[in-house]
């Protein structure tokens, strides 16, 4: 059952209004898969030195939607200089305090890593970064997260701590800035693609927004220009195969986002809505989606400028974009792999059977994808070799003949044996 507790708070020194924590109990049960004899051990720590430990964030969100968290973050009131301290006592492994400047310390129990952040409030961030100070309070600490549905805690006898009505947002399915929208966003201008990633993961309906959000991302998204290709790359990749893509990606156009984002200014939306209908079942991959934006290989190469992506993600970009249309099923043989596969050999490159499977997720061509992805490139079997010992020998020639050869083996769809093949060799 829900219960309320009412405090009166000053917000931003101006408006006076009160704030609730819900609090809520879960039976353990809910999240008893993440009870390994690692968490065990932590729990048993802070508890020794009565430091207060919750689960925080994002797997507080995954486990109230039902879903094994991929990763947990930890908050507690102990300072790092604590936790340092309480770990050495206990005999416990800390790795890499990379992250101890931000209040983030990493002990390692049982084989896996436990990372427990202290409470901080964020005293000055410039959109990208975060100078922290930490605190004990955790409405503060709550109150510098980004979404409702990301701000809650969870403590280890399972107590769920809402300051935001974020449980209710989430069974609600809506989305929402902690307090300002603006103001969030000007703390980390990431959180503009965070806000249409979350979109996709809860939201029912495509266009449910609330006004004041879209306006405070329109207004702020110059900020995306100051944040890294790597990190606009990562958020966009999850959003694009995430639901409502295409609408959220059409909606990144209509406020003026796609320019800072390294998307181009002009990209193809309407392509990008069609490809999406046909190819959101079929597991796309992020850039299948994306590369229907793009109208030439120029705007690949400054969209790779911007968000450095792999070159796998490039090459398959530059591949959709030159044979979407170049490369299609017969008109006679509807059915019929055989243009992918002959093609496929003819590329001789290993990863050109996954690229040709996206191309048919492009297309929609939910058939021919089942049927090439059964198909297992066969092995040409004449070699250069075989030819010098025919008496041929001039390089050249050798790498004439097999090319012919091999268009006399595609005819024969990939049946012809080598002595069948060697006999149109004339020596
Ligand atoms: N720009 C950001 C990034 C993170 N957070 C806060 O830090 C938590 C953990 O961040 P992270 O692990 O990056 O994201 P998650 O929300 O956990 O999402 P994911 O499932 O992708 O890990 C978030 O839930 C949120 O409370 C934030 O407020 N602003
Ligand atoms: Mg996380």
């Amino acid at each position: 059952m829900w219960s309320r507790i009412l405090s009166p708070r000053v917000i931003r020194g101006t408006r006076l209004c009160w704030r609730s924590l819900y609090t809520m109990q879960l039976k353990t049960s809910e999240f008893q898969c993440l009870f390994t004899d690692g968490l065990n051990g932590l729990v048993e720590v802070f508890g020794k030195h009565k430091h207060e430990l919750r689960i925080a964030g994002g797997a507080v969100r995954d486990l109230l939607s039902g879903k094994r968290p991929e990763d947990v973050d930890f908050a507690t009131t102990a300072t790092p200089e604590e936790m340092k301290h309480m770990f050495k006592a206990a005999g416990i492994r800390m790795i890499n305090n990379k992250g101890e400047k931000h209040g983030t310390i990493t002990a390692r129990l049982h084989d896996e890593n436990f990372e427990v952040t202290t409470l901080r409030v964020d005293v000055q961030t410039d959109g990208r970064h975060a100078e922290v100070e930490f605190t004990t309070d955790w409405l503060k600490d709550a109150e510098r997260r980004d979404l409702t549905i990301n701000s809650m805690f969870l403590g280890l006898d399972g107590t769920l701590y809402d300051y935001f009505k974020g449980y209710e947002d989430l069974k609600n399915h809506k989305v929402r800035f902690v307090g300002s929208p603006e103001q969030r966003i000007q703390e980390d201008y990431l959180r503009i693609l965070r806000y249409f990633r979350f979109y996709g993961r809860v939201a029912l309906d495509p266009d449910d927004h609330e006004p004041e959000t879209l306006t405070a991302i329109r207004e702020n998204r110059c900020g995306l220009a100051g944040i890294s290709g790597e990190r606009i790359w990562t958020e966009l990749k999850k959003m694009v195969v995430g639901n409502h893509a295409a609408h959220l990606l059409e909606l990144t156009y209509q406020l003026g986002l796609a320019q800072y984002m390294g998307l181009p200014p002009d990209g193809n939306v309407e392509e990008m809505k069609h490809v999406w209908q046909k190819a959101k079942d079929l597991s796309p991959k992020p850039m299948t989606i994306l590369a229907a934006l793009f109208r030439c290989p120029e705007e690949v190469e400054k969209m790779d400028i911007r968000l450095k992506v792999s070159k796998e993600e490039k090459s398959l970009a530059l591949f959709l974009v030159k044979y979407r249309r170049e490369l299609c099923k017969s008109k006679d043989e509807p059915d019929s792999v055989k243009p992918f596969t002959d093609f496929i050999i003819d590329a001789r490159e290993l990863d050109t059977q996954s690229k040709m499977c996206e191309l048919l997720k492009y297309q929609g061509e939910e058939k021919l994808l089942a049927a090439l992805r059964a198909w297992s490139i066969p092995r040409f079997p004449v070699s250069g070799h075989d030819l010098r010992r025919l008496g041929i020998t001039s390089g050249k020639e050798i790498g004439v003949t097999l090319q012919n050869l091999r268009d006399i083996w595609k005819k024969s769809c990939y049946q012809m044996e080598k002595d069948e093949l060697l006999s149109y060799v004339k020596p």
